[in-house]
């Protein structure tokens, strides 16, 4: 018998996103079910009962829970194909450094963008850009951030790209201009049909964040 494979995700979470990117590159065969985060279903409370989050990956009635841990089980699990963490200790672990700073640094700094108004949006914006730049260093020259081909550092980071244009749009902060090398570096990894099935539209994030910003502000 095969293994049974279930996400629970929400089309917009990026942290859903490195889940199905990590998926696709392995070639695993799941079902997806889409979540009402506002009507969490019995099975994702049941699935995770502490954080009551999605993604939850469901592997033959287990669940496993937190986007990277997600990616690194199945890393492990599927790892016939397509590694994506190093085989090399140090290199593993400076790939879960970068990895964590993405959590700890870029998700707080595109939250803060777009939501607020005059001079905390101009602070937000600068410490948006600073995140940014720290990471384009940390590339460099390199195709990818763990070098030639696509892996744990580059499918945690690949999912905001989808909200760049909402960036640019709303916050109107350029990162084509300040960071032109991670441009380059996304619309590489846009290539891969693993990465490009599974974010959504950029225009579609627009979306979501116009209707967001109406509810917060109003529709100045
Ligand atoms: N650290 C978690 C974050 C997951 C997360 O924040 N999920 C959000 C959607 S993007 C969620 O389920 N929110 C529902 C809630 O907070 O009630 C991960 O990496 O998986």
């Amino acid at each position: 018998m095969g293994d049974e494979v279930i996400l629970l995700d929400f089309w917009r979470s990026i942290f859903g996103m490195r889940v199905r990117i990590a998926l696709a590159e392995k070639g695993v065969k799941y079902e997806y079910k889409e979540e009402d985060l506002g009507n969490k279903s019995p099975l994702l409370l049941e699935m995770n009962p502490i954080h009551k989050k999605i993604p939850v990956l469901i592997h033959n009635g287990k669940p496993i829970c937190e986007s990277l841990i997600i990616v690194q089980y199945i890393d492990e699990v599927w790892n016939s194909k397509s590694a994506l963490l190093p085989s090399d200790p140090y290199e593993r672990a400076q790939a879960r450094f970068w990895a964590d700073y993405i959590d700890k640094k870029v998700y707080d700094a595109g939250r803060k963008v777009w939501p607020r108004k005059g001079d905390e949006m101009e602070a937000s914006k600068k410490e948006f850009i600073e995140v940014y730049k720290v990471l384009e260093e940390e590339l460099g020259d390199k195709p990818y951030f763990g070098g030639e081909t696509f892996g744990y550092v580059d499918l945690a980071l690949i999912p905001f790209y989808c909200w760049f244009y909402a960036y640019g749009t709303i916050g109107n902060v350029s990162l084509e201009a300040e960071c032109p090398k991670l441009i380059a570096w996304a619309k590489r990894c846009m290539q891969k049909e693993s990465v490009a099935k599974s974010l959504p539209d950029q225009r579609k994030i627009y979306g979501y964040v116009l209707e967001m910003k109406k509810k917060r502000f109003g529709s100045e």
